[in-house]
């Protein structure tokens, strides 16, 4: 495969929501499934997370527990995954917790229409990559992830490049949280968002590889069946 081995993972209400309306954040899993995150996070080459979950969570992305990063550290890794940005606009801010803490390389992907100074700027705190014209080109990103190591990519969200990864062919798996609220409102965030489809002929189909009850909700994964309609990149 041109590109690396990639799954989103990502905990979501009943009803299918991963923040409020208003973008906040909500504890959905419970401790159980906090521990799989980030056993998935210490078992990656990379956690990737869209600029919209920068803004709004700002997350670090590190590995919580101090013996995975030791595991890690003793597999000649560096303690974190590499922590990737999408952020085609260089909106990253400079004082961002991905960039303060935990050790490692990070990188923010930007377009050519991201402003110079920014990414000059952002060149002092992570490596930049470039790939699209007006917003990053998803598929040529995963094609120099890849060429640059990364053959094992997790995806946090959120909703929109969720949604990207899959449309653009480039997810291979699937695992959600499903956890035991309600949140509602028809503008907070589902697992994914973006344009969507208009004809079911285009829906992306899934195989149900396992399922697990864990704390007071259930974690399903899937693996993604691309067909002959979309554009398998890899
Ligand atoms: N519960 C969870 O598991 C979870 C995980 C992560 C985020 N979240 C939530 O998700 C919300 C953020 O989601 P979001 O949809 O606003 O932002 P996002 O994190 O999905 O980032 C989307 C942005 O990425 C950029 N982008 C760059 N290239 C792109 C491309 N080719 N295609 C699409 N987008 C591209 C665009 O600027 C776009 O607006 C927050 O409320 C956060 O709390 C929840
Ligand atoms: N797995 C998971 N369960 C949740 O209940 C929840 N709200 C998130 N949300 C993802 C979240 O919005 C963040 O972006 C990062 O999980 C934060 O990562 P850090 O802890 O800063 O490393 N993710």
């Amino acid at each position: 495969m041109e590109r690396p081995y990639t799954f989103i993972n990502s905990a979501m209400s009943a009803d299918g929501k991963i923040s409020t309306k208003k973008r906040k954040q909500v504890k959905i899993s419970g401790r159980m499934d906090f521990e799989r995150v980030d056993e998935l996070r210490a078992t990656s080459d990379a956690v990737m997370v869209g600029i919209g979950t920068v803004l709004a969570d700002d997350p670090s992305l590190t590995v919580k527990s101090e013996e995975r990063r030791k595991r890690r550290v003793a597999q000649g890794k560096d303690e974190n995954p590499v922590r990737i940005v999408v952020d085609s606009k260089a909106r990253t801010p400079l004082n961002a917790d991905i960039f303060n803490k935990g050790v490692g390389k990070r990188i923010v992907v930007v377009s050519k229409a991201a402003p110079e100074d920014k990414v000059k700027a952002l060149m002092e705190k992570a490596e930049v990559l470039v790939a699209g014209d007006g917003e990053v080109d998803l598929a040529e990103m995963c094609r120099e992830l890849k060429r640059r190591g990364i053959e094992r990519l997790m995806v946090e969200g959120g909703a929109t490049l969720n949604w990207a990864m899959v449309r653009a062919g480039l997810v291979d798996e699937i695992s959600v949280f499903i956890g035991n609220l309600i949140i509602g409102g028809k503008e907070a965030p589902t697992f994914m968002d973006g344009e969507g489809i208009s004809d079911r002929d285009e829906a992306i189909k899934l195989e149900l590889m396992k399922f697990e009850r864990m704390d007071e909700g259930i974690v399903l994964t899937w693996r993604v069946i691309y067909n002959n309609l979309m554009p398998t990149s890899g």
